[in-house]
Order: structure tokens, then C-alpha cells, then sequence
């Protein structure tokens, strides 16, 4: 296991299935797609341009108890810019939303430079799974609407998705 194992990892592999809306017989096509999980450290930069280079979507994840690994999302929103697909999906994520006696990035900083990039933004925790699969919901939505978009369709908007499913969950999570 060299370089290119550390720098990026295959996490699963997903199947889409889509059906698009306004058609009078149901023509559903399942898509299938991979996930991975690429390595953020700087040594493994030049090799990361590799895997996502193609992608569709990118989970842009920095710490929450990490000041460097969020102040190090500008220069990844830069080079994304650079070598990723001009109409991939971008998604910023606070992960460790868990750990909140060690938070130093507040809720509001990652809220206001998402804004400024135009990109959807969730905190997120891999320990309780809060908000994981409403990131890749709200992706595979966004990526469904792109490959099936109906004339008349009403237009899916990622940012006002998360969004309301986020005040949804927040609304409801007294019951
Ligand atoms: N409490 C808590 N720990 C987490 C969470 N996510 C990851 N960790 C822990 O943080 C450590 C680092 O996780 P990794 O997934 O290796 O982090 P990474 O950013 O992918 O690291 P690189 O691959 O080196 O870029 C591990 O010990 C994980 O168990 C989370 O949401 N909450």
C-alpha cells in the first residue's frame, strides 16, 4: 500500500435509481457510482487532483475542533476551482459536531463561507451519524434533477433543500 492508497480510498460504491418525472412510461435507469474518501493532508495534493478530477460531487469536510483543517477549505475551494468539473457539486461540512466542549469553529463561520462560495452547508458527525444522510440525500437529489431536468419542471435548489431539511430536523428534534 503506497502513495496512492494513502491519498485516496475507496468508500462504496453507490446505485442511483432514477426515475424521471413527466414521462408516460416509467423509464428508470439505475446509475452506479463510487465513492472515495481522499486524503486532505498537503503532501497528497498532487495526487489527489486525480479522484476528483471527474467527480460529480465533492463533501468538502473540515474539524470543528480544528482551527487549520478550516482555515485550509479556501485554498481547497481554490484548487477545486482549478481542477474539478466547472458544474461539480460542492457541499462544505463541519464534521465532529459531536464534540462540542472541544468546538473552536463556530456554526456561523462555516454558515457565512459557504455563503460566500454559494455552497450548501451542514455540520455533521460521523460518531452519531447527525446530518450524514441528509448530505448525501440532498447530493444524490441535486445529481437526479441534473440528469433528468424537465422543461417545465419546477428547478431544485441544493442550498434551499439543506436548508429546509436542516430546520426541519431541527424543529422536530424536541418530539
Ligand atoms: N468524535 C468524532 N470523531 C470523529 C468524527 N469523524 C472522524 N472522527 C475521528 O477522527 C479521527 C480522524 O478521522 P479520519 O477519518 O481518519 O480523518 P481524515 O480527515 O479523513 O484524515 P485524513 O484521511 O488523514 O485526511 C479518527 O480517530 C476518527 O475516528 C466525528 O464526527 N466525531
Amino acid at each position: 500500500r503506497g502513495l496512492l492508497w494513502e491519498a485516496a480510498r475507496p468508500l462504496g460504491r453507490t446505485l442511483w435509481l432514477c426515475a424521471p418525472s413527466g414521462n408516460s412510461k416509467l423509464q428508470a435507469s439505475v446509475v452506479e457510482g463510487a465513492i472515495w474518501d481522499t486524503a486532505g493532508q498537503e503532501r497528497f495534493r498532487s495526487v489527489t487532483h486525480a479522484y476528483y478530477r471527474d467527480a460529480q460531487a465533492l463533501l468538502l469536510l473540515y474539524d470543528i475542533t480544528n482551527k487549520s483543517s478550516f482555515d485550509s477549505i479556501r485554498a481547497w475551494l481554490t484548487e477545486i476551482h482549478e481542477y474539478a468539473q466547472r458544474d461539480v457539486v460542492i457541499m462544505l461540512l463541519g464534521n465532529k459536531a459531536d464534540m462540542s466542549s472541544e468546538r473552536v469553529i463556530r456554526s456561523e463561520d462555516g454558515e457565512t463561507l459557504a455563503r460566500e462560495y454559494g455552497v450548501p452547508f451542514l455540520e455533521t458527525s460521523a460518531k452519531t451519524g447527525m446530518n450524514v444522510e441528509l448530505a448525501f440525500l440532498a447530493i444524490a437529489k441535486e445529481l437526479k434533477y441534473r440528469a433528468g431536468q424537465q422543461a417545465n419542471e419546477p428547478s431544485f435548489q441544493i442550498r434551499d433543500y439543506v436548508e429546509s431539511q436542516k430546520k426541519r430536523s431541527s424543529c422536530c428534534s424536541f418530539m
